[in-house]
C-alpha cells in the first residue's frame, strides 16, 4: 500500500507509520484542538509557538544545557554575558552533579536536588537518572518519594503536573488545555487516598505521578513531553494535612458518592476528548474502594491500566516464575498465601491463576484454590464471604476461620507467602521460621512501600530462615552476609513493567489493554533474568539493564497487542525489539542551529 510517512510523536529517532492512523484536516494539518472547526461563538486556547533564545532559552528546562552552550550557540542564541565563559560537556556536568548529590546526608535533600535538575535541565536529569538509575531511583521514586508526598507542602517550590480540583468541576477540558503540551501519550493519575503505604495523603500525592512518569521516560524512553502527571483533588480525610498550614490541597473532606463518580467521569471524558483515544491512562494510588470500579468503568472505553492492581501482577508473577528455577516445581504445584487483600494482592492473585489456568487448562476457579489471602480480620474463607468487598469473594474457599497470619501459614503451609498488606513488621519472626520449616526454599517477597512498611527487611528474611529464602521486596534492601554468604534481594517493584509496558502499547497504538498484555510482559521481564542473577538469588534482572529490559517488554506486548487486533499502528514494524529501541528518548544535548 503506498502510503504518506510522517515523524511518529515520542519517538526520538523518526520512526515510520501509516498517515491514515492520523485525523487531518484540510492541508495536513491535525486539528487535535478543533480550533479550525471551532464556530466563532465557541472559546479557543490562544496557543502560540516561538523560538527561545537569551535569558528564555535558559530558563527553559527542555533546552537548557548551562554550560554546554557551545560559542556558535551562545552567539546566535544571545547568550553571550548570561553565562560564564567555561565550556563543558554532558558527561562533565553529570560528574558534578552526582559528585554534588552524595554529598547530602538526607535522602530527601537528594530528591529535592534532583527536582531541581528536572525543573532547570531536562536533559541532564535524564541522563544522570540513566546512567546511575541504580543510585538514582530510591530517591525520585520509592522509598524517598513517600517521604517527599508527606512533607510535599513543605519542600514545594515550583509546581509540577496538573492539579485538578473539585473547584475545577466544570471546566476539566479547559484545565488540560492549559497544559503547555499537546501531544500526551501517558497520563499518571492519581487522587491522593492511598500513597504507597502511607495511606491519604490528598494533593500531594503529586509526587507519585511525577515520579513515576519520570520512570516512564528514563526507564521506558517515553518522551518527557508527552507524559502528563496529573492529581485530582477531591479533598483529604488526613486531619493532620487539614490542620497542616503548609497543606496545598483543598482543605476538605474527601468527595464521596455520586460526587465523586461524577468528576471522575468528567475528567476521563475530558481526556479522551482533549487527547484522543490512544492515551494510556495510568491509574494510581487511588483506594481500592475505587480503583477496582474505575479499571471495571473505564476497561471499556479508555485506554487504562492499574499500575497498582496490573503492573505489580505482572512483575510479580515474573518474578514466580523465575523463582521456579531456584526452587522447582510448576505454577500450578506451590502454594500462595498473601498478607493483603486489596489491590496488590487480589490483583497478583488474579494474574497467578490465571497463568496457571493457561499452563493446566484447568478451570480459573480450580486454579484460584491454590490461592490464599489474609486480610485485616484473618484468612478470607467462605463464611466471611456476605460481609466481603467484591475484589475478595473469589479468594473466599472452603475453611475454616483463622484470625491471623501466623495460624494461616501453620493451617495452608504455603511455599510462596507474599506481602500485600502496607503494613511493615508483619512477617515476624515466628512467621518466617515457620514457612521456612516447611520448605527447603521459601519464597518470601515483602512487597508494601516505602521500605517502613516492608513485611520484612532483608536481614530478617535471610537470617530467621537462615539463608534460605528466595526473597524480593518492594522497596531496595541492601545486601546481606548470612553464614559467610552474600544474599542480594531483588526489588519486587512494578517499576519493571509499566515503563516498558507502556512504550509498548503507545507504540503499537494500541487501543485496549488486554490481561494477555500483562501476561507478556511478565514473560518477557522473567525471560531476562540471566544465570549469574540466579546465583546470587536473584529473581529480577538488575535495574541497570532497564532499558534493554523494556524494549524486550515493549516488544512482547506489542507483539500481544498485535495478535490480539488490539494494535491500531500499520505496518506492524517486523522487528519489534529493535522498533521499541528506535522510539527511546536519548536525553544526549541537541545541537542548536
Ligand atoms: N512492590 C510493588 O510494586 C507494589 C507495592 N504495593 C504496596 O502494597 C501495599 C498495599 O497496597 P494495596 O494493595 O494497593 O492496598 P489496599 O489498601 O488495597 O490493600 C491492603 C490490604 O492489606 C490488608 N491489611 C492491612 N493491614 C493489615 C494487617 N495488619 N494484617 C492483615 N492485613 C492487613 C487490608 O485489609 P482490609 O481489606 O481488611 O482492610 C487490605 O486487604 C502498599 O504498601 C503498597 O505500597 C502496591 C503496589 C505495587
Ligand atoms: C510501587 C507502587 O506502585 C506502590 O507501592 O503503590
Ligand atoms: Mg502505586
Amino acid at each position: 500500500m503506498e502510503s504518506t510517512m510522517k515523524e511518529i510523536r515520542g519517538c526520538d529517532a523518526p520512526c515510520v507509520l501509516d498517515m491514515d492512523d492520523a485525523a487531518t484536516v484540510g492541508g495536513g494539518v491535525e486539528d487535535t484542538y478543533g480550533e479550525d472547526r471551532a464556530t466563532e461563538e465557541q472559546l479557543v486556547t490562544p496557543w502560540t509557538v516561538s523560538v527561545a533564545s537569551g535569558y528564555n532559552l535558559l530558563r527553559d528546562p527542555r533546552y537548557n544545557k548551562g554550560l554546554a552552550f557551545n560559542e556558535r550557540e551562545r552567539e546566535t542564541h544571545y547568550l553571550r554575558g548570561l553565562l560564564p565563559p567555561a565550556i563543558v560537556s554532558q558527561e562533565l556536568q553529570e560528574r558534578k552533579i552526582m559528585h554534588n548529590i552524595r554529598q547530602y546526608q538526607l535522602p530527601l535533600q537528594k530528591y529535592m536536588a534532583m527536582m531541581d535538575l528536572q525543573e532547570g535541565n531536562e536533559r541532564l536529569f535524564y541522563k544522570l537518572l540513566i546512567d546511575n538509575v541504580e543510585e538514582l531511583l530510591p530517591v525520585v521514586y520509592t522509598p524517598t518519594v513517600g517521604e517527599a508526598c508527606q512533607k510535599y507542602g513543605s519542600i514545594f517550590s515550583r509546581p509540577q503536573g496538573l492539579y485538578i480540583s473539585l473547584k475545577e468541576k466544570g471546566k476539566i477540558l479547559e484545565v488540560l488545555k492549559n497544559w503547555p503540551e499537546r501531544s500526551i501519550q501517558v497520563i499518571v493519575v492519581t487522587d491522593g487516598e492511598r500513597i504507597l503505604g502511607l495511606g491519604d495523603l490528598g494533593c500531594q500525592g503529586m509526587g507519585i505521578p511525577v515520579g513515576k512518569l519520570a520512570l516512564y521516560t528514563a526507564l521506558g524512553g517515553l518522551r518527557p513531553s508527552a507524559c502528563l502527571p496529573i492529581t485530582l483533588d477531591v479533598g483529604t480525610n488526613n486531619e493532620e494535612l487539614l490542620n497542616d498550614e503548609f497543606y496545598i490541597g483543598l482543605r476538605q473532606k474527601r468527595a464521596t458518592g455520586q460526587e465523586y463518580a461524577d468528576f471522575l467521569h468528567e475528567f476521563m471524558t475530558a481526556v479522551k476528548q482533549n487527547y484522543g483515544e490512544k492515551v494510556l491512562i495510568q491509574f494510581e494510588d487511588f483506594a481500592n474502594h475505587n480503583a477496582f470500579e474505575l479499571l471495571a468503568r473505564y476497561g471499556t472505553t479508555h485506554l487504562v491500566f492499574n499500575d497498582d492492581i496490573q503492573g505489580t501482577a505482572s512483575v510479580v508473577l515474573s518474578g514466580l516464575v523465575a523463582a521456579l528455577k531456584l526452587v522447582g516445581g510448576t505454577l500450578a504445584e506451590h502454594t500462595y498465601l498473601f498478607l493483603g487483600a486489596g489491590e496488590a494482592g487480589t490483583g497478583i492473585a488474579e494474574l497467578i491463576a490465571l497463568e496457571i489456568s493457561r499452563q493446566t487448562k484447568a478451570p480459573i476457579e480450580e486454579c484460584r484454590k491454590k490461592i490464599w489471602l489474609v486480610d485485616s480480620k484473618g484468612l478470607i474463607v467462605s463464611s466471611r464471604k456476605e460481609s466481603l468487598q467484591h475484589f475478595k469473594k473469589p479468594w473466599a474457599h472452603e475453611h475454616e476461620l483463622v484470625g491471623n497470619l501466623l495460624d494461616a501459614v501453620n493451617t495452608i503451609k504455603p511455599s510462596v507467602l507474599i506481602g500485600t498488606s502496607g503494613k511493615g513488621q508483619t512477617f515476624t519472626q515466628e512467621v518466617v521460621e515457620s514457612i521456612s520449616s516447611f520448605n527447603e526454599r521459601p519464597i518470601i517477597l515483602s512487597l508494601s512501600n516505602p521500605t517502613s512498611q516492608s513485611e520484612c527487611t532483608a536481614e530478617q528474611a535471610y537470617t530467621w530462615s537462615k539463608g534460605r529464602a528466595v526473597f524480593a521486596t518492594g522497596s531496595p534492601f541492601d545486601p546481606v552476609e548470612y553464614d559467610g554468604k552474600i544474599h542480594v534481594p531483588g526489588q519486587a517493584n512494578n517499576a519493571y513493567i509499566f515503563p516498558g509496558f507502556g512504550l509498548g502499547v503507545v507504540m503499537s497504538g494500541a487501543i485496549r489493554v488486554h490481561d494477555d498484555m500483562l501476561l507478556a510482559a511478565s514473560e518477557a521481564l522473567a525471560q531476562q533474568v540471566t544465570q549469574e542473577n540466579f546465583d546470587k538469588g536473584l529473581i529480577y534482572p538488575p535495574f541497570s539493564n532497564i532499558r534493554k529490559i523494556s524494549a524486550h517488554i515493549a516488544a512482547n506486548v506489542a507483539a500481544k497487542a498485535y495478535e490480539l487486533g488490539l494494535a491500531s499502528r500499520r505496518p506492524r514494524p517486523k522487528d519489534l525489539v529493535k522498533y521499541a529501541e528506535s522510539c527511546m528518548y536519548s536525553p544526549i544535548y541537541r545541537n542548536y542551529r
